[in-house]
């Protein structure tokens, strides 16, 4: 036999064995796995079109309230040593001017201002929109507007106040809207800026003792997604941070009455320290991430809520896609720790009681 006639068996046994049809499946199955690949080469080559331009922090005019204490003072020193002019927006006037000092340390050019305006941003529209013209007056249109003064009181639903409810919404929810309103139509005349809503992790899942403060949390989820919506066309981005504990004023204050179930769970997303999620908030922001999380937990937590919300990124996008079945099973197992927190304290408390009577 030559060399040529045991080739053409060769083949012919090859073919007898596996009739090329029966290679179709596998054809078929490498054609859809090419597709897929060039489809997300694709979208990873179009995505520095949808995603927006980071916006320039230097020379930029940012409003922080609640920009005295915590989070907000953070904030505004974050944007300062970027080179931003400030307006830090609170109550108290002389938590206001030292915060101002403290900002001022960071500047790093000689234009730089700290502007400080007192007002209570959650009782009276007018009054927030008269500051935030004087602001916009002295130091230029608002780039960028930080939503985040705001307060939390934590307890039983029967054990709150009545009135802590409409408190709450006012401050966290109505304090936010305010400013955003007073700052919106520049910004869509502009076609240019950033809108910061400071939510909360208690803003994306509702845990014992937060049946006043998580509302007030979940509902500026709503108000961002709608206004994203709207002002997107207009060249503003929206971004809502989700922190969880932060070593604050503010955090010290709550726990002086918060309940043990509310610490035993919050523990779980542990403290961080305020400088460093607002380290996070800003650059989430500059980039128009609609989304910003804190820590493995936040990020867990933002994926598995993302919901109809707006993804600012492809990748954003198929991490999403990837990961919510995986991190559901998780979740249901933090589900059952913390309903076995709940019930553990519940004993205890019943045993002490008990205990009590008895003496
Ligand atoms: N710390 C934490 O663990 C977490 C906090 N958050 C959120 O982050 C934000 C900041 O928290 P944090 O830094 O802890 O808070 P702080 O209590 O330390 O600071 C709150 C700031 O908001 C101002 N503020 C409060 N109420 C009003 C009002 N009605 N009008 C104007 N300004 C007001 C305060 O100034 P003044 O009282 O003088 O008005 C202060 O500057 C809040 O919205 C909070 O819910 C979210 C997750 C975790
Ligand atoms: C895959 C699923 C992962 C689930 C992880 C769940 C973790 C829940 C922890 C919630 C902590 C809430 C902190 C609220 C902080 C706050 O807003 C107040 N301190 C304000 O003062």
């Amino acid at each position: 036999m030559s060399s040529e006639e045991a080739l053409s068996s060769t083949i012919t046994d090859w073919l007898f064995i596996n009739s090329w049809w029966l290679l179709l499946p596998f054809i078929m199955l490498l054609v859809v796995a090419a597709f897929i690949v060039a489809f997300v080469l694709l979208l990873y080559m179009i995505s520095p079109l949808i995603s927006p331009k980071p916006l320039k922090l230097n020379g930029a005019h940012v409003v922080v309230t609640g920009g005295s204490s915590g989070i907000g003072k953070c904030i505004a020193i974050e944007c300062y040593r970027q080179g931003a002019f400030i307006t830090l927006v609170a109550r108290d006037e002389a938590k206001l001017l030292q915060a101002k000092k403290e900002v001022e340390k960071f500047a790093i050019n000689d234009k730089q201002v700290v502007l400080c305006i007192s007002v209570d941003v959650s009782s009276d529209y007018s009054q927030v929109e008269s500051v935030i013209k004087q602001a916009q007056e002295k130091l230029g249109p608002v780039d960028m507007l930080v939503n985040c003064a705001g307060t939390s009181i934590s307890g039983k639903f029967e054990e709150v106040e009545v009135d802590r409810f409409k408190k709450l919404m006012e401050v966290n929810y109505l304090g936010s809207v305010y400013p955003t309103r007073a700052v919106i139509t520049t910004m869509k005349e502009r076609r240019m800026g950033r809108i910061m809503f400071v939510s909360s992790q208690a803003g994306q899942i509702g845990l014992f003792g937060y049946t006043a403060y998580s509302p007030s949390k979940f509902a500026l989820r709503g108000l961002a997604e709608s206004l994203q919506m709207e002002i997107k066309p207009y060249n503003i981005y929206v971004t809502v941070a989700y922190p969880p504990d932060t070593d604050t004023p503010g955090l010290a204050e709550e726990n002086k009455t918060k309940p043990l179930e509310t610490k035993l769970i919050s523990e779980t997303s542990g403290v961080c320290q305020p400088d460093q999620v607002a380290k996070i908030i800003v650059r989430d922001a500059v980039q128009g991430n609609f989304n910003s999380s804190v820590g493995p937990d936040g990020y867990m937590l933002s994926a598995l809520t993302c919901g109809m919300s707006p993804v600012t990124s492809i990748t954003e996008g198929l991490q999403q896609i990837v990961t919510m079945g995986l991190f559901r099973t998780i979740a249901l197992f933090y589900l059952g720790s913390f309903d076995s927190i709940v019930r553990r304290c519940m004993i205890q408390r019943e045993q002490s009681k008990a205990a009590d009577k008895r003496e």
